[in-house]
């Protein structure tokens, strides 16, 4: 394996006008890593991006893809394959001769395993690409990216079109390109998407690097608001604040409390079973009000 980090980027830095949309970003993804960059909206996640894809020039700093110096598009891109936001395609071409068309642009495709991907995509390469919502045309963009067996794959928010199904099928089309030793760079603002697939995790927040960490770290940003409607009142449900994992336990009223879980759930569940609950509602905060929760503030 070589040793030249599949993406380095030093100080890297982008301005427009008034706002510094990237600041100061110093980061390294060695080959075989899922490296997640995650943040909110506008935290500067495809403004990066789009540097290291040669796009945008950096007020300061530099980016390098396998040693080569991001300017140099032909030479980075001979070992990328990228799959933007907002997925564009002919629209007069079917799926099948974007595909083909992709698949002579980038690096080279294996086309036994493009093949196998449209398949477990549910893709219909026949209709034509005017035709295609915005999630098919970004299967059509995952399929020729995840095709092409590029050493770097860059990805921007690459499944905020997609369906559960799909957004599973693309789990493991990354778990595969990592056994193959491929380095993937996978913006998102999804805390769940980066935890279930990332070896390390990048926070952007509001244009600058708050943290790299690995999994572990990252996990105890995680958490789980419940609220529980009683259909009679239980004063011992206050108890709960005792149990490990629980946070901000609140009575709303004498029939609705809410509380924050940081670990497993299993003994919440039991207390809750010994009342009668009427209804549980249970969901993953978003990145923001994981932010606001962590740093205090929303990010700009
Ligand atoms: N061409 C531009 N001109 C001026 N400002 C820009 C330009 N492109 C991006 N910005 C600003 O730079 C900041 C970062 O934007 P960017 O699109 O990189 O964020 P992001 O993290 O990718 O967000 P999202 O998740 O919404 O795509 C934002 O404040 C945005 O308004």
């Amino acid at each position: 394996m070589s040793a030249v980090p599949a993406l380095r980027a030093e100080g890297l830095s982008k301005r427009f006008s008034t706002t510094l949309a990237v600041d100061d970003l110093t980061l390294t993804v060695p080959p075989g890593e899922v490296f997640g960059f995650l943040g909110p909206n506008g935290a500067g996640k495809s403004t990066t991006i789009r540097m290291v894809l040669g796009l945008l020039r950096p007020s300061a700093g530099a980016a390098w893809v396998f040693g080569e110096p991001v300017a140099e598009v032909e030479r980075a891109h001979s070992r990328l394959a990228y799959v933007p936001a907002d997925v564009a395609l002919w629209p007069a071409f079917t799926g099948q001769e974007c595909l083909d068309l992709m698949a002579g642009l980038g690096p080279g495709t294996d086309l036994t395993y493009r093949a196998e991907l449209v398949r477990r995509f549910e893709l219909d390469t026949g209709k034509r690409a005017r035709a295609y919502s915005s999630g098919n045309r970004q299967k059509v963009a995952l399929v020729a990216a995840f095709a092409t067996r590029a050493p770097l794959l860059v990805l921007d928010e690459p499944t905020s079109g997609l369906d559960p199904l799909m957004e599973r099928e693309f789990r493991r089309c990354i778990a595969e390109a990592a056994e193959r030793g491929q380095a993937v760079f996978l913006s998102s603002h999804q805390l769940a998407e980066v935890e279930a697939v990332c070896h390390r995790v990048g926070i952007l927040r509001a244009g600058r690097l708050v943290e790299v960490a690995g999994m572990s770290e990252l996990r105890r940003l995680r958490r789980t608001e419940v609220v529980v409607d009683l259909a009679r009142p239980a004063p011992e449900l206050d108890r709960l604040a005792d149990l490990p994992g629980v946070v901000d336990l609140r009575r709303r009223s004498d029939l609705q409390i809410s509380l924050s879980l940081t670990g497993p759930p299993g003994a919440v569940l039991r207390a809750l079973g010994e009342v009668d609950v009427e209804r549980l509602d249970v969901r993953e905060p978003s990145l923001e009000e994981i932010f606001l929760d962590y740093y205090g503030e929303v990010p700009a």
